[in-house]
């Protein structure tokens, strides 16, 4: 590919990288206008991130150039150091930051470093100078001595974005890869807004995101994967949303739309005064066939509601019915033995298991099911197991991989998968769709739908209040571990449940 080299703040030739058979990035060129925007795009294991690892020299490529500047590195030959060195700066999701430090503290830590006196000293006065000036520059509305705990979640990656971007020096290409995720809509905004005055100042940034109403307000372009392969690069303004999701999905997706008429079922889950942990008291009934939306701000006591219904949290006192019986939760146990799925918000740590197989991973909830006279039938688990891959559209080689070898999204089917194969009850959803793709997620969305269809119900807590008016039938909204208000199916607009999460005196406009 030939370039105009000195229009283009980065070029990329040509990269490769194959894990075994899997072309997770197949021949991928493109080069990115200075001072621009560029949304990376594409589906679940589409090669976003073993791009993103491969520029910052963690992934070692199997070919391809880097061009920066008067500068081409061979991508195999790329390193931390050497990344670093060209001007890229990356913000991965998991932000090395330290909530319990000060904000100097942490833009001091792996950032700029500490000003010293002779002797080792560490010059405080300086360092929050420093600090000061740095959140003055781009507009954070912070102190250098405040914990950084306390900031909003937006202006705590505001803080790790403003720290990469003093390394080194101006210039340079920042990566942010899913900055926003799990992050509230209005958080959300927060952090876009500052991503566009650094590119209005100059700074050419990458962003990767499944939240496509994101590439709308920020993006100049858009760089589209498919298959470890670039299928396309476009100006966001220039298309629909209807044309974007078909450039990522590779078909067009017809939107969900919930059955305003249908009816009702009886009480499944009933919950009168129930008080667990930040939560309640709280009187909350769930009817066959429903799927309700839990919204509320960070600390609002949305995952704290979900993991009482299940047994995590403890109930301190109230009530629980199933199906008209009472229901005693002392522990997970008894949610599973109840027939209560739950997903929980944090893969990594409460539910996945990255290094046993796809296997294991989709039938640790009901393995119980194989074992027949003593003897596992691993055979017929594998067979469930590729079924249920191909049933959610999973994106993996074999059933026998780890977990671990998936992409993110795909991990996140893989837990969805986990417990709606069990016909549950009742489903409790923290975050389902964090990290999932546009088309996946909408196969979440009918999988949630097929369960409540043949009964169930479904309680969704989700930071993305677009995504709760597109597929519950009612969304309440906590706040202070309180129901604060309901909106109906007929009143559902993200708008009117964000309004109710700030407590209705703050007027938001999508
Ligand atoms: N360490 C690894 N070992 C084996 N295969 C891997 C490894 N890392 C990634 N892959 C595979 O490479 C392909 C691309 O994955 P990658 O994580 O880059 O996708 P992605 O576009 O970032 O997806 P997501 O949106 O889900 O995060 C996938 O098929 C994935 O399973």
């Amino acid at each position: 590919m030939s370039a105009d080299l000195s229009a283009h703040a980065l070029v990329l030739t040509d990269a490769h990288k194959s894990f075994g058979s899997n072309k997770a990035v197949d021949g991928v060129s493109f080069s990115l206008a200075a001072g621009q925007v560029h949304a990376l795009l594409g589906g679940n294991g589409s090669g976003k991130s073993t791009l993103i690892k491969m520029l910052a020299g963690v992934e070692r490529a199997d070919d391809g150039r880097l061009t920066i500047g008067d500068q081409t590195i061979a991508l195999s030959d790329m390193t931390p150091a050497r990344a670093a060195a060209a001007g890229l700066r990356f913000v991965h999701q998991q932000r090395s930051t330290f909530p319990e430090l000060t904000v100097a503290e942490n833009l001091a830590i792996g950032g700029y470093g500490f000003p010293l006196a002779p002797g080792g000293r560490v010059r405080w006065r300086a360092a929050r100078r420093r600090a000061a000036e740095v959140l003055e520059k781009y507009d954070i509305e912070a102190f250098p001595d405040q914990l950084l705990g306390e900031l909003g979640p937006a202006r705590q990656a505001m803080v790790a974005i403003a720290r990469a971007l003093q390394v080194g020096g101006a210039g340079g290409i920042l990566v942010l890869d899913e900055p926003t995720v799990s992050l509230p809509d209005t958080e959300v905004r927060l952090l876009l807004d500052a991503v566009r005055k650094h590119a209005d100042h100059g700074q050419t940034v990458i962003f990767v995101t499944h939240r496509l109403e994101e590439v709308f307000a920020v993006a100049d372009n858009a760089i589209l994967l498919r298959n470890g392969q670039l299928v396309s690069e476009v100006a966001p303004r220039s298309i629909t949303r209807g044309d974007l999701v078909e450039l990522i999905v590779g078909s067009a997706v017809d939107e969900i739309t919930p059955n305003d008429d249908a009816e009702l079922g009886p009480a499944v889950l009933e919950a009168e005064a129930l008080c667990a942990g930040p939560v309640g008291p709280v009187d909350l009934t769930l009817h066959a066939g429903e799927v309700v939306g839990v919204a509320g701000l960070v600390g609002s006591g949305r995952s704290s509601l979900l993991k009482a219904l299940f047994g995590v949290l403890p109930v301190e006192s109230g009530s629980v019915r199933l199906a008209g019986q009472p229901l005693s939760l002392a522990s997970p146990r008894d949610g599973m033995r109840a027939g209560i799925a739950y997903v929980p918000e944090n893969r990594a740590e409460d539910a996945a298991f990255p290094e046993l197989s796809l296997t294991d991973n989709v039938s640790v909830a009901v393995l119980s099911d194989y074992w027949r006279k003593g003897r596992l039938r691993a055979g017929l688990q594998r067979r469930d197991a590729r079924g249920l891959l191909s049933r959610f559209r999973i994106k993996a080689q074999s059933v026998e991989d780890p977990l671990s070898a998936l992409s993110g999204g795909n991990q996140q089917k893989v837990m969805v998968a986990r417990w709606l194969r069990r016909s549950p009850r009742v489903v409790l959803l923290d975050e389902p769709t964090q990290g999932v793709d546009v088309g996946a997620r909408h196969e979440i969305y009918l999988l949630i739908r097929e369960a409540v269809e043949a009964g169930a119900v479904a309680l969704i807590a989700s930071s993305d209040s677009e995504e709760l008016a597109a597929i519950c039938d009612r969304v309440i909204v906590l706040r202070g571990g309180r129901i604060v208000g309901e909106v109906p199916r007929t009143e559902l607009t993200s708008n009117r449940v964000e309004r109710l999460a700030h407590g209705q005196s703050k007027e938001v406009t999508v």
